[in-house]
């Protein structure tokens, strides 16, 4: 029944694919006996699984044995349960969004969607406490929450298919992250199954924006990608929905004016600010010649910069953007500067931005980074690549959400160069991100493609007290193994 091992292109090119652990165990006919019994048969595939065994740019590939689609908590308590006592290795997946390869399998392991999990959704417009299931899409979240005047406190490129379970475990950032802080600044509470022998339901924390009353281990789940327990559900706080929102976009010569320009943003625009993001040259060009976009800015600049604001009365925010624009031109910051005047207009300038991603994937075998930088060596490291590189790559370009210092560095290449490419860039740039100061993984997770530089910087007592709440947690490790913890 399943098809021969295949090695992950992701980590064909990390060489280091770990071994089937034999430990597991394989599916047999009476396992999938037992998830029919479960499930029923309809939510137990074993055919035409290719979109859960592969994720979407096509770089990683699994041979995950079957798709379980559970609808219920207790349904995954007891597909767990049965996990732990067979050692079946499983893999929870959400909306398939991903861009490390997190919620696809290495080997056989059982593949955990949670694209059922929408039933429960309670939204209380007094306190903005989202209760929900795991398996809502973002956007759709989006659309109910805003029917009582709130929004997702985040934003993402993906929204239209991510998933808030799949957000939840890699703690999602995105574009709003500057204004509202990280997820967990929202998050208040998760049930969760652990797979356990009993498959545990635990709630843990509340829908109290204050509650001291325990250690507050829900946040232990931000971010673990599944390693820990499977997130059913959540309570979380949501945002008003800002009455005016405007945008801006800058020409900028060189970084160290994208610097003073942003700090000349967060006084000038002050509460206001929601979005600071940054696209170098390199990136405007990736969209013109693969998606045939036109800068909004014609002065062909190095840099271009995207600021947004979100705020409650039109008038005084766009007053703001302009004096802010005004400074920058005056100051000789910028040699651009246009602000959005009609929705069309703000739409032309997120759509260079959001299509970044999309633009690349046309461009050949893509190198995905995603690192956090202090903002003195933020651009540094995409001018020493290039140097290194040379003409190996064909791109290498430099994006992101320079407000809170996250920048997506991505170099593409020809198939047929993208071994040495690789070898250029890898180790490298992890070795450099963590001298400087910067983590390898600010928004995107490990999951499988940094899985082997995981450890970069961390002392050996944090791993060995990360590996003891793994054990504690799921004392089989049967949840998504190979990849971080
Ligand atoms: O494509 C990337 O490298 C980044 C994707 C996403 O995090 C973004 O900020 O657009
Ligand atoms: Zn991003």
């Amino acid at each position: 029944m399943l098809k021969p091992s295949r090695l992950s292109r992701g980590l064909r090119f990390a060489s280091q694919t770990p071994p089937r652990d034999t430990r597991y165990a394989r599916i047999n006919d009476a396992d999938l006996k037992n998830f029919e019994k479960i499930l029923g048969k309809s939510y137990v595939k074993t055919e035409e699984i290719d979109s859960f065994n592969k994720d979407w740019t096509k770089w990683y590939s699994g041979n995950g044995a079957c798709v379980l689609l559970p609808s219920t908590s207790e349904e995954i308590s007891a597909i767990l349960r049965h996990c732990h006592e067979r050692r079946i290795a499983v893999v929870p997946q959400a909306g398939n969004t991903g861009l490390v390869g997190g919620g696809i399998p290495v080997h056989d392991e059982v593949i955990l969607s949670v694209r059922r999990m929408n039933r429960e959704f309670d939204f209380d417009p007094d306190t903005g406490v989202l209760s929900c299931d795991v398996g809502h899409v973002l956007e759709e979240l989006e659309g109910k929450v805003g029917e009582f005047g709130y929004m997702m406190p985040f934003d993402l490129g993906a929204k239209g298919s991510c998933l808030i379970g799949g957000n939840l475990s890699t703690c999602a950032g995105g574009i709003r992250l500057l204004r509202y802080g990280s997820l967990h600044s929202h998050l208040l509470g998760l049930r969760v199954v652990l797979p356990d022998a009993k498959g545990s339901l635990v709630e843990f924390g509340s829908e109290l924006r204050k509650d001291n009353t325990s250690l507050h281990a829900h946040h232990l789940f931000l971010g673990s990608e599944g390693q820990l327990g499977v997130i059913t559900g959540v309570k979380m706080t949501c945002v008003t929905k800002p009455i005016s929102v405007q945008s801006a976009m800058l020409g900028v010569n060189t970084f160290d004016e994208c610097r003073k320009i942003l700090r000349i943003a967060k006084t000038k625009l002050g509460e206001i600010l929601s979005s600071f993001e940054l696209m170098d040259r390199e990136t405007i060009g990736v969209l013109e010649d693969n998606l045939q976009f036109s800068n909004v800015i014609k002065t062909n600049p190095r840099f271009n910069i995207l600021v947004e604001t979100s705020g409650t009365n039109i008038d005084h925010d766009r007053e703001k953007v302009d004096n802010f624009l005004e400074y920058c031109l005056s100051e000789r910051l910028a040699n651009d500067g246009v602000q959005a005047k009609s929705a069309e207009e703000h739409r032309l300038m997120w759509r260079l931005r959001e299509s970044a991603t999309i633009a690349l994937t046309l461009d050949g075998i893509v190198f995905k980074n995603d690192f956090s930088l202090p903002l003195h060596s933020f651009y540094q490291l995409t001018e020493e690549v290039r140097a290194r590189v040379g003409g190996a790559a064909k791109r290498v370009v430099c994006y992101g959400h320079m407000g809170d210092g996250n920048s997506h560095l991505n170099v593409t290449s020809t198939k047929e160069n993208a071994d040495r490419v690789y070898k250029m860039l890898y180790p490298f740039v992890y070795e450099w991100v963590v001298k400087h100061g910067g983590s390898i993984s600010a928004e995107h997770g490990i999951g499988q493609l940094k899985r082997p530089y995981v450890n970069l910087g961390k002392s050996t007592e944090e791993r060995n007290l990360i590996r003891s709440l793994k054990t504690l947690f799921d004392p089989r490790e049967i949840l998504n193994p190979y990849k971080f913890l």
